[in-house]
């Protein structure tokens, strides 16, 4: 207390340390304090005590560590330590104060920068851990989802699995809920058991309905950087904690059957896994299937105006025809083909390549088609076994001449009831159907004999189903017998024997019967399979025998046609009437032909004008085998031509076209060569390589039988594995108009041995373009054989290189396709020589040239060094650079030797 009175006696001191303080007004007592006199009205008075504070001053310690201010040592004036430091220090003691003031604010100063300095450091190390703790939380959510989706799947298969053990459960709770019942009606007086009680019990535990809370593992994020994210994170529960809303006992709704919606809120985990789960607003649903609604009118539109066609190509097509076939404009056609440098017209006409890359490029499909595809689908459909039923056998009568065909179709056609009745007048016509007593119907070829037979036949036609061989019983088996016997073999027809004029006295059919077994006909009475019954033509008897015959027979065979279809069938004969133009006699085969049906027989067509049968009479319409005359063709058919009933005219042209155009093609490139050595070649050489065509079939007739022996034998010999020599018919005789037809039918050139044909049989021969060779020497008709033979081996084919050439650039001209503007590069390129394309050393076509230009012109050659125009053969794909090889082919003949 002394000390702070000292200093505040020293702070009132002058320099000198002389005091110069004032002394306080009324305040009596020491320096630290004093009593003031207060004066208040009314004379009163009051002492009041003043307590002074007093200053802070800095001490100075001196030298002895003792406080300056204390009184020297050495008696005087006492000097403060401030003092007595300054005086030290050479300084005055303000000066001394003013450095310890400046002292102390750089301190201060120090201590602030200090400060400030921590504290950024502080904010700086705060923002990399806030960093680092975002990151982390980010990481987190991101494990969170995909741990919420693994346990939201577990969730529902949990449910799955809890639903089941509740419908288990629900069954087995009905079952005891019925066992209960049972139980209660028998102790009904005892006690009512609780229902509901029950029911409790028998309850199943069900699944918490409430799906559990996924909450993120971990440290809580911070909040500041989930609003960042402009969301909210769910504050981890206690587990065992109620979630709020399920306090106060309230029911726990499904959380999932609420509509998020609703919520009004956007939790993290359903803006960044929960998208699914999240609902679209109605409007916004509305709008889609509006949009949907528009889409889809658009693409209906789209596929209504735009449809994808098959489009039929033949060989070749005009652009209009292909415009319309495509059901496009033609301008649009020409419009695209100009695009690719091309001009074309409507009337131009297209290979088949370009009309594919038009078809390609407008959205279709090409079908190919050849021009004999007009025939395909002509024969209609298959009949099913259930639209079949019976109908009458077709009988051919065949034999030897004077054995009495005639008189036997005569008898046989008065036997029919139905003309016998109507007393018509019977008139010719190539066919006729007669009805028997037993109401059997059976029609027969009237044109008797191996012509009718054997035309057909070389036309393929086998209308034939019965064949009846006469054998005058007088006379015995003769070679037209055996002729008419080969030709029903041939045809896979079952033949009945009718042993005929057995009204004469000394006949024996047993004779004929035992001579027929050398032509391989045993019949039943000899235990074989063939049927032989004698007749009278002359005497009529035996006919219903006949029939009978023929019946059975036909039994045997099962013949059906299906009637209820579109009819078909082969032309008999055909005549040019004055009066009723072109006159078709037709056998229906299947189906019924009716008046106005459009008919195409052969190279024909016409609408059915009338259809007349046998006894003059007009008719509605011919159902299976009934033979009818058919008028209004536009011409005369050829016997054995197939007939077909169209759907409409201009299919029929089309047919009827087509064929005409073959037969004339036909006519013009193999004149009469149809049954000839040359024919057989050129068959050959068309490509016709299967083992029916390595065979050349023979008929050969001879003087004797010895030279016919040897003739066969010899040209045993000169048959190889590869070709085949193979006498089809050979018999003694001249040539007759039979032998000529049966040589026709199979396709077999006739070689004749020191016989003749008479004159019927050339005129035939000429007709029908059958090959008679005459030979008189057997070595000169082998030696023929044999060239042919050696013909029909394969000839070898020899290639010889002539040049390469190298494209430069390729060039797309109308009519001829793309051209290759080429240099010769080595040899010579001839015109229509053979080529190779070559692509990068790869061969990518084989084929040949169809074109050799030297600037507009044609030429036969170019050689080395030389550029031309070059273009394939069915081959469009050229590309600059690529190599053509150039070569020819000779084909090397070969010989038996
Ligand atoms: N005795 C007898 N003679 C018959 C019989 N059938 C036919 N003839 C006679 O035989 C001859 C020939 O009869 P056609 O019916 O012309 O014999 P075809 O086989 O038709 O003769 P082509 O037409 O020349 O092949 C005639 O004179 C008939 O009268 C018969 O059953 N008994």
């Amino acid at each position: 207390m002394s000390d702070t009175k000292d200093a505040q006696n020293n702070n009132n001191s002058n320099a000198n340390g002389t005091p110069a303080g004032r002394k306080p007004l009324s305040v009596s007592g020491g320096a630290g304090g004093g009593t003031v006199k207060q004066s208040f009205s009314h004379g009163r008075s009051k002492q009041v005590v003043v307590e002074t504070k007093k200053k802070k001053r800095v001490v100075v310690p001196n030298k002895n560590g003792r406080p300056g201010g204390q009184p020297n040592a050495k008696g005087g004036k006492p000097m403060s330590a401030a003092a007595a430091a300054a005086r030290k220090l050479g300084l005055s003691e303000e000066e001394l104060r003013a450095r310890q003031v400046a002292l102390a604010h750089r301190k201060a100063a120090e201590e602030k920068r200090k400060a400030e300095r921590e504290l950024l450091e502080n904010a700086q190390r705060q923002r990399v851990e806030k960093a680092k703790s975002l990151e982390a939380e980010a990481q987190e959510r991101v494990d969170a989802d995909v741990r919420r989706k693994a346990e939201e799947e577990e969730r529902k298969q949990a449910e799955i699995d809890a639903k089941k053990a509740a419908a288990e459960a629900s069954k087995q709770a009905a079952e005891e809920k019925k066992a209960a019942a049972e139980e209660e009606s028998m102790a009904k007086r005892t006690a009512a058991p609780n229902p509901k009680r029950e029911k409790r019990i028998t309850k199943p535990d069900k699944p918490s309905s409430k799906p559990v809370e996924i909450q993120a593992e971990g440290p809580p994020p911070d909040p500041d950087a989930l609003s960042e994210l402009g969301g909210r994170i769910k504050k981890a529960r206690p587990v065992g904690e109620e979630p709020a809303e399920n306090r106060g006992n309230k029911p726990a709704p499904s959380r999932r059957s609420q509509p998020k919606r609703r919520q009004g809120k956007l939790t993290i985990t359903a803006a960044l896994g929960a998208d699914e789960d999240r609902q679209r607003s109605l409007a916004s649903y509305n709008r889609a299937k509006q949009k949907e609604r528009e889409r889809r009118l658009k693409m209906g539109k789209q596929e209504a105006e735009k449809q994808s066609r098959e489009v039929v190509v033949p060989e070749t097509i005009t652009v209009q025809e292909l415009a319309n076939r495509m059901k496009e404009r033609v301008a649009d056609v020409v419009k695209f083909m100009m695009q690719q440098g091309e001009m074309i017209r409507g009337i131009d006409t297209l290979d088949v390549d370009t009309a594919e890359l038009i078809v390609e490029e407008f959205g279709h499909t090409i079908k190919r088609v050849s021009e004999a595809d007009v025939e395909i689908g002509l024969d209609g459909p298959t009949d099913d076994d259930g639209d079949l039923k019976d109908r009458p056998p077709v009988v051919t009568i065949m034999g030897h001449v004077d054995h009495g065909k005639t008189s036997l179709l005569d008898a046989l056609r008065q036997t029919d009831v139905v003309g016998g009745e109507a007393g018509g007048i019977t008139q010719h016509i190539g066919a006729y159907q007669v009805k028997l007593k037993s109401g059997d119907k059976i029609t027969f070829l009237d044109t008797p004999g191996h012509a009718a037979f054997s035309a057909m036949r070389a036309r393929g036609a086998n209308v034939t189903d019965i064949v009846i061989v006469v054998v005058a019983v007088d006379d015995g088996v003769m070679p037209q017998t055996i002729e008419a016997i080969k030709h029903a073999k041939a045809a896979d027809a079952p033949i009945i024997i009718a042993v005929n004029k057995c009204d004469k006295v000394d006949a024996d059919p047993t004779k004929v019967l035992t001579e027929l077994l050398q032509h391989d006909i045993q019949v039943e009475a000899m235990g074989g399979d063939v049927q032989a019954i004698n007749v009278s033509a002359l005497k009529k008897t035996g006919l219903d025998e006949l029939t009978e015959a023929i019946s059975m027979q036909a039994e045997l065979l099962e013949l059906k046609a299906n009637p209820d279809r579109e009819a078909d069938g082969i032309v008999i004969e055909s005549k040019l009437d004055k009066g009723r133009g072109p006159v078709a006699t037709v056998i229906v085969q299947r189906g019924t032909l009716k008046r106005g049906d459009i008919l195409v027989a052969g190279g024909q067509w016409g609408k059915v004008r009338a259809l007349v049968n046998e006894r003059g009479q007009q008719m509605k319409e011919a159902g299976p085998t009934v033979p009818a005359e058919v008028l209004g063709l536009d011409g005369a058919p050829s016997p054995g031509d197939p007939f077909v009933v169209v759907d409409n005219e201009a299919r029929a042209r089309e047919i009827t076209e087509y064929r005409q155009r073959m037969l004339k093609d036909k006519a013009a490139s193999a004149p009469g060569a149809r049954a000839s050595l040359e024919h057989m070649l050129a068959r050959l050489k068309d490509g016709v390589t299967t083992e029916q065509a390595k065979e050349a079939q023979l008929v050969v007739k001879g003087d004797v039988q010895g030279s016919i022996e040897a003739i066969t034998h010899s040209l045993d010999t000169l048959s190889t594995d590869e070709v085949k020599a193979r006498v089809v018919y050979g018999a003694v005789g001249g040539i007759s108009e039979s032998d000529i037809l049966l040589a026709k039918a199979s396709e077999a050139p006739i070689i004749a041995f020191n016989v003749r044909a008479n004159k019927q049989a050339l005129a035939l021969a000429e007709k029908e373009g059958v090959e008679i060779r005459y030979y008189s020497v057997i070595y000169q008709l082998l030696d023929d054989v044999k060239a042919t033979l050696s013909g029909m081996l394969a000839p070898e084919r020899r290639e010889t290189f002539i040049g390469y050439a190298k494209v430069l650039q390729v060039f797309n001209i109308s009519k001829l396709g793309k051209v290759a503007g080429c240099l010769i590069t080595e040899g010579v390129v001839k015109r229509g020589c053979g080529v190779r394309l070559l692509r990068d050393d790869i061969v990518i076509h084989d084929g040949e040239l169809s074109t050799l230009k030297r600037f507009k012109d044609e030429v036969s050659e170019v050689q080395s060094g030389m550029e031309c125009g070059m273009g394939f053969v069915g081959y469009q794909d050229l590309k600059p650079d690529d190599v053509i090889e150039c070569f020819e082919v000779e084909m090397i003949e070969r010989s038996l030797d």
